[in-house]
């Protein structure tokens, strides 16, 4: 396995094709899907010389979590489908690597399980963080239950995905019916306690609403992640009500389909939000070159989503284990072309944009996003 698209070729003949489409896929003509791939392959890398380290420092830190990689785990639903030990195996190649990890809610092993499997685990006895990922529930006593249990376990953040007031149109899903988890798996978090209870469904619900993050922010001390917020308006929402980071997400192109690459939004985003909280991105982060891309352009880590359910379809803790090896060292291999002696080095005059809508040639001005 040398590169992400190896994972995604091997994943394909080992997983159940239903389950490769429910990976794979997006929202309706998966317009988005392609363009978050191609929007990081349109970006050109401008490096400069003569200025570079024999080592480079990959580390970061976002919302008082440190990690050794600027590549976080994104949270993915179900790695049960991928590997009979699920999110075990994940975060503890996670842990491994010193990535961040976020934990689905819709995981099909439970936080508090997650958090034990890795104690203790990292090489300064404290692996990287876990953060939560949360879909707010209209019950409110459901919602306070989980961020207790998250909390309770030591993650480090509550991610708040605000994209999905209904489910996006995965047409692939409808097609190959596929509406439910196989028997025996089951959303670790959605189950009433004791064998056989009651599983509830996830709520999408169209009535959440900048109150709710407000009644959030009043339960709980824990930095605050806004997920799949697009638009510079939101962000500087998110901001005024007390959000302390952003995920800027389009769900992989699993939600409002057409709607604008990640990375073509960042410039817009982060010059709206003004350093004032950091910027996580995910969508169509396939290279350490598109890492690069995006710490240049503002991000201050960035995630990655399908990735890690081919690796670990492909391999197990093992497969994850050196999907975050070979993108760190590809990202370290970016750092030193660029003339970087880590992340911090990256500034938006290394990125050059294609000049709209001519997408045949390359604008010779700093940094600028397609506008
Ligand atoms: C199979 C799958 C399941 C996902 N499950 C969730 C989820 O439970 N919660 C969530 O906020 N986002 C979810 N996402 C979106 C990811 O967090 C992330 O935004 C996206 O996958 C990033 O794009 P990439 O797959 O191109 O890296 C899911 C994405 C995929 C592909
Ligand atoms: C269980 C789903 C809501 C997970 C999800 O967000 C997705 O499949 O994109």
């Amino acid at each position: 396995m040398m590169t992400v698209k190896d994972f995604e070729t091997a994943a394909r003949r080992r997983l159940d094709p239903v389950h490769a489409d429910f990976i794979a896929g997006g929202a309706a003509d998966e317009i988005t899907v392609r363009a978050n791939e191609e929007a990081f392959r349109r970006l050109r890398l401008l490096p400069r010389v003569l200025r570079g380290s024999a080592e480079r420092s990959l580390d970061i830190t976002v919302l008082g979590g440190r990690a050794r990689t600027p590549v976080l785990l994104s949270p993915t639903a179900f790695h049960k489908l991928c590997d009979g030990e699920g999110e075990l195996a994940t975060a503890r190649a996670a842990a491994a690597a010193g990535a961040i990890m976020i934990v689905s809610m819709a995981s099909t092993v439970a936080v508090e399980d997650i958090a034990e499997a890795i104690r203790g685990s990292g090489e300064d006895g404290a692996p990287a963080p876990l953060w939560f990922q949360l879909y707010l529930q209209p019950d409110l006593d459901f919602t306070r239950t989980l961020v207790r249990r998250a909390t309770d376990a030591g993650c480090g953040a509550l991610v708040v995905t605000v994209d999905s007031p209904v489910r996006g149109a995965h047409e692939r899903d409808l097609r190959n019916g596929f509406l439910d988890l196989p028997d025996g798996l089951r959303c670790a978090h959605m189950a009433e306690p004791g064998e056989g209870g009651r599983v509830r469904q996830i709520a999408m619900s169209p009535e959440i609403s900048w109150q709710h993050i407000d009644w959030l922010r009043g339960i709980t001390s824990l930095p605050i992640l806004l997920k799949g917020a697009l638009h510079p308006e939101d962000a500087l929402l998110a901001v005024r009500h007390g959000v302390d980071g952003l995920l800027l997400s389009n769900h992989g192109g699993r939600q409002l389909d057409t709607v604008p690459a990640t990375i073509e939004l960042l410039p817009e985003i982060h010059a709206a939000v003004a350093g004032r909280i950091p910027i996580v991105l995910d969508g169509g982060v396939r290279r350490g070159t598109d890492v690069v891309k995006a710490l240049a352009l503002g991000a201050s880590a960035v995630g990655i989503g399908r990735p890690v359910m081919w690796a670990l379809a492909e391999g197990g803790e093992k497969g994850v284990r050196r999907l975050l090896e070979l993108l760190r060292d590809e990202v370290d291999q970016a750092l030193a072309l660029c003339g970087a002696t880590g992340v911090r080095d990256l500034t938006p005059d290394l990125v050059r944009a294609p000049v709209w809508p001519d997408t045949a040639g390359y604008a010779v001005r700093p940094g600028g996003a397609v506008s």
